[in-house]
Parts: structure tokens; C-alpha cells; sequence
């Protein structure tokens, strides 16, 4: 399978603490992986790697086959950060418009591309309210729709179905297997644990190194029990 992201024994510091201590992660065309782990555990610091706004302090990230930080590449991803980085005091389709044309998105078809990617987390009839007077989920979902401008090749989502009712979330997964289809990488982190069922592949982060890393059905096979959330709470007690 051709590697979109590779992570090769990926270690980082903030200060005297270890957050990443040896993380080897990669991720196919055609392929969602669901990172996990407990909270502070450093999701966010592994996506952050990947995309270069973090330099590794030991091992190499790799996109597409580059070394990260590599900010040719960014153009190619669609990014959907833990907080909502928007501009409150324009409208959604501004926010679109200024994030489409900060990631180089072609300008031609552009007021479509907007409309679809609007369309895909129910925001369409939303598009000129002003940000400031949404709520959080839709402020999720505005995000969600910036990370999916111009349909890019590799997409990285930080807990993207927080603050967003169930027949949303839905509509959103079934989004992202459809991307999958088409072979797009999707690197997601969750804290949902049913979302975790979701996805092709489950990699849990605990204790600075990746301790499992396969198909959620064969996790659950392998820890002897139900559901990935009885896995997350094994491992974890395993570990402590
Ligand atoms: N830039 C930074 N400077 C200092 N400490 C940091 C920085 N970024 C992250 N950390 C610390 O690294 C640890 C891991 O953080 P990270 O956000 O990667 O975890 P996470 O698994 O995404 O957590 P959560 O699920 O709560 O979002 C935390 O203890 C956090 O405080």
C-alpha cells in the first residue's frame, strides 16, 4: 500500500516531559486511521509532527514521501484542528473563501466547492450568518468544511465530531468512507469510542509509544473482550 504518512520512531520533549518516546505510525491511500488514547497522552502532538508545526526532537515524519516540515505539502491536506481557529466577525462562506485561498485552491469553481463542502456538514443555508452568532457544533462543522476545501488527498482530523448531535456524526462518517473509497488517507483522533469502530485501523497511544496498532475487530479479538473502549481500558490498566 502506498504510504501517505510514515512516522519512523518519531520522539518529542516539551521540556522535561516526554511526550512522544518512539512512534512508528503510517497511514495508506484508501485507509482511515483512528488515533486514541487518553487524554494528554499526545494525539495532538502526533498530528502536529505530521504536519510539521512541530519538529521531532529524534526520527523523521514523512508525507507523501517528504520530510515534514515541508510547507509545499500543506496545500495538499486538509487540517481540522482541536479548536476552531475562525474568523468570527466575517461570514461562513468568508471563512471558506479565505482558507481556500490561503491553502491554494483554484479559484475557478470555487463558489461550488464552498457550496458542497457546506453541504456535506449541513451548513448550506448557513453560509452567510456571520460565525460569531453560531454555535460550538457549528463552528465544528465550519471547521470540518475548511479541512475538506478542494477534496485533498490526505486529511487530518482532531476530535472533528465534538459538540455535534448524532445524525450529524453520521452524515459526516459516512462522508469520510466515502473519501476512503475514492482513496483519499484519512488520520483521525477521536475521544468517541463507537467512532473508533469506524475506522480501518486503530492505533493507541499510551505512554509515548503506539501499543497497538490493527483492525478494531481484531483488536477486540486480541484483548479477549467487546469494543474498542473495553481495549483502550485493558491496555491501559495493563500498562499501569
Ligand atoms: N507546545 C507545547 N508546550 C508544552 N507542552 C505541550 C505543548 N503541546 C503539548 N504539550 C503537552 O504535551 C502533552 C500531550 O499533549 P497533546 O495535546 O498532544 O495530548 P492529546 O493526547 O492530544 O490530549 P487530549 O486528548 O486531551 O487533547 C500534554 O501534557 C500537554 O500539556
Amino acid at each position: 500500500m502506498e504510504k501517505v504518512i510514515s512516522l519512523e520512531k518519531v520522539a518529542k520533549s516539551f521540556g522535561s516531559l516526554k511526550v512522544l518516546k518512539d512512534v512508528d505510525l503510517s497511514l495508506g491511500r484508501g485507509e482511515i486511521l483512528g488515533l486514541l488514547g487518553p487524554s494528554g497522552a499526545g494525539k495532538s502532538t502526533v498530528i502536529n509532527v505530521t504536519l510539521g508545526v512541530e519538529k521531532a526532537d529524534y526520527g523523521t515524519a514523512y508525507v507523501f514521501g517528504k520530510v515534514m516540515p515541508n510547507r509545499e505539502l500543506l496545500g495538499q491536506m486538509g487540517y481540522m484542528a482541536q479548536s476552531d481557529a475562525l474568523y468570527e466577525s466575517l461570514t461562513a462562506r468568508a471563512n471558506l473563501k479565505f482558507f481556500a485561498e490561503m491553502r491554494g485552491i483554484d479559484k475557478e469553481g470555487l463558489e461550488q466547492e464552498i457550496e458542497r463542502v457546506a453541504n456535506v456538514v449541513s451548513l448550506g443555508d448557513k453560509l452567510d450568518q456571520y460565525v460569531s452568532g453560531f454555535s460550538g457544533g457549528m463552528k465544528r462543522r465550519l471547521s470540518l468544511a475548511i479541512a475538506l476545501l478542494g477534496n485533498p488527498f490526505l486529511l487530518v482530523l482532531d476530535e472533528p465530531t465534538v459538540g455535534i448531535d448524532p445524525a450529524l456524526r453520521r452524515q459526516i462518517w459516512s462522508e469520510l468512507h466515502k473519501m476512503k473509497e475514492e482513496g483519499h488517507a484519512i488520520l483521525v483522533t477521536t475521544h468517541v469510542m463507537d467512532e473508533a469502530e469506524l475506522v480501518d485501523r486503530v492505533a493507541l497511544l499510551i505512554g509515548g509509544r503506539v501499543i497497538a496498532n490493527d483492525a478494531p475487530k481484531k483488536l477486540e479479538v486480541d484483548y479477549g473482550v467487546p469494543s474498542i473502549e473495553d481495549v483502550f481500558l485493558k491496555a491501559e490498566e495493563e500498562l499501569s
